[in-house]
């Protein structure tokens, strides 16, 4: 019998997501019985489903197997240093750096599209990820885009956006993707942390943490250890954390 990646069969045992994957994705046969994979609400589900329709994908064929090593992609090596300091101790983390292309639209559709291409040219789990850093007064631009306005503005140049602003609330949002391999829908875990743009303080090794202020400290200033307990990055790792732990019992189930 072909098997659906585990994702669809965890997502088909509530009722109604059952009947809106069925409606979907006529191939999807394969109903777990019980998931431990509840606190997908079903409009996540909903948002997922309409992703994966609107990028034409198809229902993953593939054998599942046991998750104890995955690829991170990134060429980020502050972001690599952080996710092995939250995560290392769960995985075994390996890394690749390509070149993906990340294409413009919300926050999840460039991180699932991300996430997609890695999972094809590597054929193996992967993990992506993307950085966002929205400034209120702005409507959450630069967002997806802060990579760029780094590069061109740099610090000063950012708090110079916001200085006819009286409001420098700032969200950073860390949106992780996470795929079992080719044609394996990814799922999505996100983080965010509030925080406001203030004039650089720190040590400037990484992105826009000088001037990314958190209860009184730049996460620049921050002890590495305090950063990753209450950064977005953190926030998003808790959940793919909760997600492995479900993932390794789902894993027990199907084996025993
Ligand atoms: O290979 P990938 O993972 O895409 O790495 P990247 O450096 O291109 O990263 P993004 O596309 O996500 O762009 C996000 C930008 O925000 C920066 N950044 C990401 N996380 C950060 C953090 O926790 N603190 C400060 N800057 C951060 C990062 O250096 C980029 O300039
Ligand atoms: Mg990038």
């Amino acid at each position: 019998m072909q098997q659906t990646c585990r994702y669809m069969r965890a997502c088909t045992t509530h009722r109604a997501s059952q009947q809106l994957l069925i409606a979907f994705r006529p191939n999807v046969r394969s109903i777990a019985p019980r998931s431990p994979i509840t606190q997908h609400r079903l409009s996540d589900l909903k948002r997922q489903v309409s992703i994966d329709s609107r990028f034409g994908l198809h229902t993953s064929i593939q054998h599942t197997m046991p998750l104890d090593r995955i690829t991170f992609v990134t060429g980020n090596k502050g972001k690599l240093a952080e996710v092995q300091a939250i995560l290392g101790s769960y995985i075994n983390i390996d890394n690749r750096d390509l070149d993906l292309e990340e294409i413009q639209g919300t926050i999840e559709e460039v991180s699932s599209a991300k996430c997609r291409k890695a999972a094809e040219i590597l054929k193996t789990p992967v993990l992506t990820e993307d950085t966002c850093l929205c400034f209120k007064a702005l409507n959450g631009l630069p967002g997806p885009y802060i990579k760029w306005f780094m590069k061109s503005i740099g610090h000063d140049g950012l708090n110079k956006l916001l200085a006819g602003f009286e409001d420098k609330s700032a969200e950073a949002v860390c949106t992780f993707a996470f795929s079992e391999g080719p044609g394996c829908e990814p799922i999505i875990f996100q983080g965010r942390t509030e925080g406001k743009i203030v004039c650089p303080r720190g040590p400037s090794n990484f992105g826009w943490d000088p001037i990314f202020e958190y209860e009184g400290e730049t996460y620049a200033e921050m002890d590495k250890a305090k950063k990753n307990s209450i950064s977005h990055r953190y926030k998003a790792l808790e959940k793919f954390k909760q997600f492995l732990e479900t993932y390794d019992k789902q894993e027990e189930k199907t084996t025993t």
